[in-house]
């Protein structure tokens, strides 16, 4: 494989990934072969590859000019280019014309296309052709030419004269020849006449046929003879038919002969233009889609996107899962509160090329934002037991996490191409500049003819909005203009030049159409260090250097641009415990519950933690308490579980807040507490209505019971879906996750898991084991540790155990 990212990775993926999951869907319209999609008498493959020849044919060796280059974008009304398959074949390709795929790569792709779609060889493809940017010279051979004419036309291309031979031969096995375009070479009652009796199949009857005699090809016999216009007999007659002979007697050597020549047509390129040294080939393995999202709350990144393998050679239903590793931040192995720097994926679609088949194994890791990520590593683990590493070629995969391009708070109206991007910058780097760049297609005016639209380029400055955590948020916004924003990619740009950080080729198709909040996030204790210690360290940490000018004590939302605002304050202020924070007052010194914590509905750690900041995380679920603890941890619920007590000693809660040295946040198993119950006077919450109970139909899904994890190692109960964890975790929310699912389970208050069987040493376990509520609705039990609360579909027949062999595949229905 190349070194991830490569510049061709995205041609790549409409090369290769053509149907199925994340199918480019670029050979939709050739395939079948002897698909006609302008209409009758309009095979489609044969357009392309007819235009691969005429965008190269001006080519001009000698001054080092044309080639395949998107010229005849320009070119389509000089006369020499008739038909209209030309421009239904550029506007088609125009849909894939991006900053990273250009038209001449198009051309050159759709000429591999064709050929293959058609059964022909695999034409190899290079890539880097650059776009003309206007018209080129005249130059494609016309049928009338004399045969001299012809030879020195190819010769200024740079093919000699059996070349030429070869790649007429090699163009005209597909297609036909149109009366409406040549009313001289076939008569206006016929339509169109073919160039073989198999006009759709990449073979060599046109050779095989025009030496035995009994050709059709109306470019050989037929009226076109009286206007001299027969150019196939003049190009296979000229060196007394030994090249056409030879390639008719043997259908593999014109094939070989074929992939040759059509592979140099290709890479006819005007000078300056290097293609990549290796024509292009699918990855093995190839992180796709792969991404980072803030989650809400600010003390977690969602890494996302698809592990695709290329399963031609061993089949996806051998591979057991592909486990993603990643490293920290900083290179290391600190993943923070959620332990393992790992996560498994299992197979959950195909997709396939036209010689590859792919399996996609989506991942979705929780990474909390004080660790961060750099690059991860991919394992492919195979039933066998045997397994593989990719590690990009000693690299590891990068995904560095400076910069986030923030979908859930973008959106595109579509209709009137209004942009608005949000983007995170880790806060180390948030004073440095941060660009919005939005690439666009505008259509052409239709006085020129030219069906592809032009790309455009647009720089906006972003303006800098909130921290949170870790991050400070900057958002952008721009009118795309020209009704094709649809096509637009954005990316984010922070700092310049060598050292910039950029994030883009995002489909401004995949935001929404309106901006989301981002809730819940925390405050900025405007802490620039990255410890991830939450103890006196950070404390002194923390306390402003009155020679520095870029630390500061003071907790502000939204930093302000310049660091003259830094407070002097050279001494940490003495921490006393809050009576109030908010509409919450504080009530003890708290200890966990035994099993079970004491708040359950919904969590965060993170190093800026402040009492202000965990409120404000709790007050956005509504819940009636809150508690930090251990310095950086924080918890939200409604009721206190009852093994949990009030600590011995108030003095017991003796950590400072990570991110503000001046409040206290509990200790080791102890809890600042606070609760509104006293005092809290706002609506906003709704009186609790329900009452904590068993769930027996969620969805279409029925209560199984409380189930024990397996303890195979690596083998989880349930193993169809990458695990679900969330804070927002309810049965509802599993049961959308799981759909189609045989079974969903809840564990642990926070994971979902989906599966059609029940996996290892899994068994049924005591009702009351399950004892966690879900951290997404504390009326709900979502299981406990090693717990599942198991549901099963209602439809699903009952059978006693689950016996069925594992299947990669959702239950249909
Ligand atoms: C001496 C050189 C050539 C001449 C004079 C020539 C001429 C023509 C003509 C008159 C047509 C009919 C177009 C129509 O009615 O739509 C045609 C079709 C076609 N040509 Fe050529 N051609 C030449 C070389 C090539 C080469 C080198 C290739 C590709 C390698 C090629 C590929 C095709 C294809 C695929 C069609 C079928 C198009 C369709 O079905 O719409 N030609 N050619």
């Amino acid at each position: 494989d190349p070194t991830w990212p490569a510049a061709t990775d995205h041609m790549e993926e409409i090369v290769y990934q053509l149907q199925g999951v994340e199918g480019s869907l670029f050979n939709d319209i050739i395939t079948p072969c002897n698909n006609e999609a302008a209409g009758p008498g309009r095979v489609t493959a044969s357009e392309w590859l007819r235009v691969g020849f005429h965008d190269m044919a001006p080519a001009n060796r000698y001054f080092g000019t044309g080639g395949v280059d998107g010229s005849l974008q320009f070119e389509l009304n000089n006369g020499e280019n008739t038909g209209p398959g030309h421009a239904t074949t550029l506007q088609f390709m125009a849909n894939y014309y991006t900053s990273r795929s250009s038209l001449a790569d198009l051309i050159a792709a759709g000429v591999y296309a064709s050929v293959r779609s058609c059964g022909g060889p695999i034409v190899p493809l290079r890539l880097g052709r650059v776009d003309a940017t206007q018209a080129g010279s005249a130059g494609v051979p016309q049928p009338q030419n004399s045969i001299v004419s012809f030879q020195q036309q190819f010769d200024r291309m740079g093919f000699n004269a059996t070349e030429m031979i070869q790649l007429v031969a090699c163009g005209h096995t597909l297609g036909n020849v149109h009366s409406t375009e040549f009313p001289q070479i076939v008569p206006a009652a016929t339509g169109q006449i073919p160039f073989d009796t198999s006009n759709a199949a990449y073979d060599n009857k046109v050779a095989a046929e025009y030496v035995s005699g009994n050709t059709s090809n109306p470019l050989v016999v037929g009226l076109s003879i009286a206007s001299g216009r027969n150019s196939d007999f003049k190009v296979y007659n000229s060196d007394r038919n030994v090249t056409i002979a030879a390639l008719a007697a043997d259908p593999a050597l014109y094939r070989a002969t074929c992939q040759r020549v059509l592979q140099k047509m290709i890479e006819v390129v005007p000078q300056g233009v290097v293609l990549t040294a290796d024509p292009i080939a699918p990855y093995e393995v190839k992180p796709v889609n792969v991404q980072l999202t803030l989650n809400e709350g600010g003390s977690t990144l969602a890494l996302t996107g698809s592990i695709r393998v290329r399963t031609t050679e061993v089949p996806g239903d051998s591979i057991d899962s592909v486990v993603l590793t990643w490293k920290d931040r900083n290179g290391g192995d600190s993943c923070g509160s959620s332990g393992s720097c790992s996560v498994s994926a299992t197979l959950q679609g195909v997709g396939q090329g036209f010689d590859d088949t792919f399996g996609f194994f989506p991942i979705a890791a929780t990474i909390p934002t004080a660790a961060g990520i750099s690059s991860f590593t991919l394992t492919v683990k195979l039933k066998d037991g045997t397994s593989k590493t990719y590690d990009n070629n000693g690299h590891a995969y990068p995904v560095p996490d400076a910069v986030i391009l923030q979908k859930p708070q973008s959106c595109l109206l579509q209709g009137s191409g209004a942009l608005t991007v949000s983007a995170l910058v880790r806060n180390d780097l948030a004073d440095l500049p941060v660009n919005l760049t939005v690439t666009y297609l505008t259509p052409r005016g239709t006085a020129d003819g030219n069906p592809v639209p032009a790309l455009n380029n647009a720089e906006i400055v972003m303006t800098k909005g909130d921290c949170v955590g870790k991050y400070t948020f900057f958002s952008g916004s721009f009118t795309i203009p020209g009704g094709l924003s649809y096509n637009a990619r954005i990316g984010v740009t922070v700092g310049e030049g060598e050292t910039a950080h950029t994030k883009d080729f995002f489909k401004a198709s995949d935001f929404p159409g309106t901006c989301g909040t981002f809730t819940g996030g925390a405050t900025c204790g405007g802490v620039t260090t990255s410890s991830a210690v939450p103890s006196s360290t950070t404390t002194t940490s923390t306390t402003s250097d009155p020679g520095s000018t870029t630390t500061s004590t003071t907790i502000t939302t939204s930093d302000p641009p310049s660091a003259t605002t830094t407070t002097s304050t050279t001494s940490a202020p003495t921490p006393a415990v809050k009576p109030t924070v908010g509409g919450y007052t504080f009530q003890a010194c708290w200890t966990e519950g035994t099993g079970s914590r004491a708040l359950t509905g919904a969590s965060f750690a993170y190093d800026t933690m402040t009492l202000e900041s965990c409120m404000t995380n709790c007050t956005a679920g509504g819940f009636d308490y809150f508690a930090t603890e251990y310095a950086r941890e924080c918890y939200c619920g409604n009721s206190l579980h009852a093994t949990s007590s009030q600590a011995p000693s108030p003095d017991d809660c003796n950590m400072l807040c990570a991110g503000d040295p001046s409040e206290f946040c509990g200790a080791g198993n102890r809890l600042e507490l606070y609760s509104t119950t006293a005092t809290r006077t706002t609506s906003a919450t709704p009186a609790p209505t329900a009452t904590l109970a068993r769930k027996e139909v969620v969805g279409g899904y029925r209560l199984v019971g409380c189930q024990k994890e397996s303890s195979v190692l690596g083998v989880r109960a349930l193993s169809g879906m990458p695990v679900l964890a969330v804070d927002g975790l309810t049965l509802e929310g599993c049961a959308v996750y799981c759909g189609g699912w045989e079974y969903f389970g809840a564990e642990y208050g926070r994971e979902c898991y989906c599966g059609n069987t029940i996996n290892g040493d899994s068994v049924p376990a005591a009702q009351g084991d399950c004892s966690m509520t879900c951290a997404g609705d504390p009326f709900e039990y979502c299981g406990a540790g090693d717990r599942l609360e198991l549901y099963r579909l209602a439809s699903a027949t009952a059978t006693a155990t689950a016996t069925a062999t594992a299947s990669a595949t959702p239950a249909s229905g």
